[in-house]
């Protein structure tokens, strides 16, 4: 049909109508809907790209990929798991929302909210290290998003300071999902009468995922030593970003990536003088090499060092402490 050539994609919409009858509207937006501003940045196969969508003036961030650079390099199921994966993760404020995408001729399109505080690691550069404050507010962020993931069957797998984006009021937005790995959530036996055996959250779901390694400073020791990733691998990575939002440098750094693996493994890691004695204990609870043995979400929400933090919808109400 004519709006596919348009480059235009269906994407459903879920609205009450006047008499608050719950209507399906369907919503089909192209390249032509939006005009296309400044260039926000580039990735290794992506241009992002400032747009407004021309009926709504609602500003974007547009992430475009060239098809054939994409195929080249052999990224097309990283593209369709980012696509899949951010469609699963679509109510939280610290996921980027993924509005639309489409294609045409030459390119796809990932239609995204726009983050206009950038990357924490550019603001952390900026500040060269947090305050205690500061660090709690952003981590709680990132730890309630971590939360909301991994119950819906997501590991991000490659968390770092690069890939936490800031949006306008400073609150956190986490990005990049194209090496997240769903977990098979377990489905009724097609034959059956549809009822799960067991109440699902109990079935063993699959809990390991194997055959991709994420940033070097960041890599957990079992990915390392025996290929698999778990949801604990997001812990690990979560414990280095509250190490590095204090000290100012990642716990884990070494010449090259093999001597940083070395470290990894070693957990060969110290904390520099004057680190604050709560959030050590926290971080020495997270950078346990056996995945069973570190702190869950749960008990990392009740850490003392997130005392005050109230969990939940209102921690993204609140006012982004001022960076000092
Ligand atoms: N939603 C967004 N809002 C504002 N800036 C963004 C947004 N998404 C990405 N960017 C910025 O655009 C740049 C490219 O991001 P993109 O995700 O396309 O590639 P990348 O993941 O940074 O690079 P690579 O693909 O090599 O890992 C980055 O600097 C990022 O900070
Ligand atoms: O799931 C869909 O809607 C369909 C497509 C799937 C898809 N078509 C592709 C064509 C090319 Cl050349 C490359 C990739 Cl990665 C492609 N992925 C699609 C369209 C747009 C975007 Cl951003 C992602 C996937």
């Amino acid at each position: 049909e004519d709006w596919q050539e348009r480059g235009a994609a269906v994407s459903v919409r879920q609205e009450v109508d006047a008499n608050g009858q719950t209507v399906a509207r369907y919503i089909k937006k192209g390249v032509r809907d939006f005009s296309f501003g400044n260039t926000l940045g580039e990735g290794s196969y992506s241009t992002v790209v400032f747009a407004t969508d021309r009926q709504t003036l609602k500003e974007y961030a547009i992430k475009i990929l060239d098809k054939r650079h994409i195929i080249k390099e052999r990224k097309v199921k990283y593209v369709n798991i980012e696509k899949d994966t951010l469609n699963r993760l679509t109510d939280h404020p610290g996921i980027v929302r993924l509005y639309y995408t489409f294609q045409d001729e030459q390119s796809l399109y990932f239609v995204l909210d726009l983050c206009k505080g950038g990357e924490l690691l550019g603001v952390l550069k900026r500040m060269t290290t947090f305050d205690e404050e500061c660090t709690r507010f952003y981590s709680a962020q990132i730890l309630d998003t971590i939360d909301y993931m991994h119950k819906r069957g997501v590991i991000h797998r490659d968390l770092k300071p690069e890939n936490v984006l800031l949006d306008s009021g400073m609150h956190v937005k986490i990005t990049d999902f194209g090496t997240a790995k769903m977990l098979k959530t377990p489905r009724a036996d097609p034959n059956s009468n549809g009822i799960l055996p067991l109440d699902s959250a109990e079935l063993p779901q699959e809990e390991r995922a194997s055959s991709f390694v994420g940033t070097a400073e960041y890599v957990s020791p079992e990915l390392l030593t025996d290929k698999n990733a778990c949801k604990a691998s997001d812990l690990w990575a979560f414990g280095c970003i509250i190490y590095q939002l204090l000290a100012g440098r990642p716990p884990f750094k070494a010449g090259n990536e093999y001597q940083t693996f070395q470290k990894i493994v070693a957990l060969d890691y110290e904390f520099p003088i004057g680190f604050p004695t709560v959030a050590r204990d926290l971080v020495e609870r997270l950078l346990v090499l056996e995945p069973a043995r570190r702190l869950q979400i749960e008990h990392i929400k009740n850490h003392e060092f997130f005392d005050g933090i109230t969990w939940g919808p209102d921690l993204w109400k609140q006012k982004a402490p001022r960076l000092k």
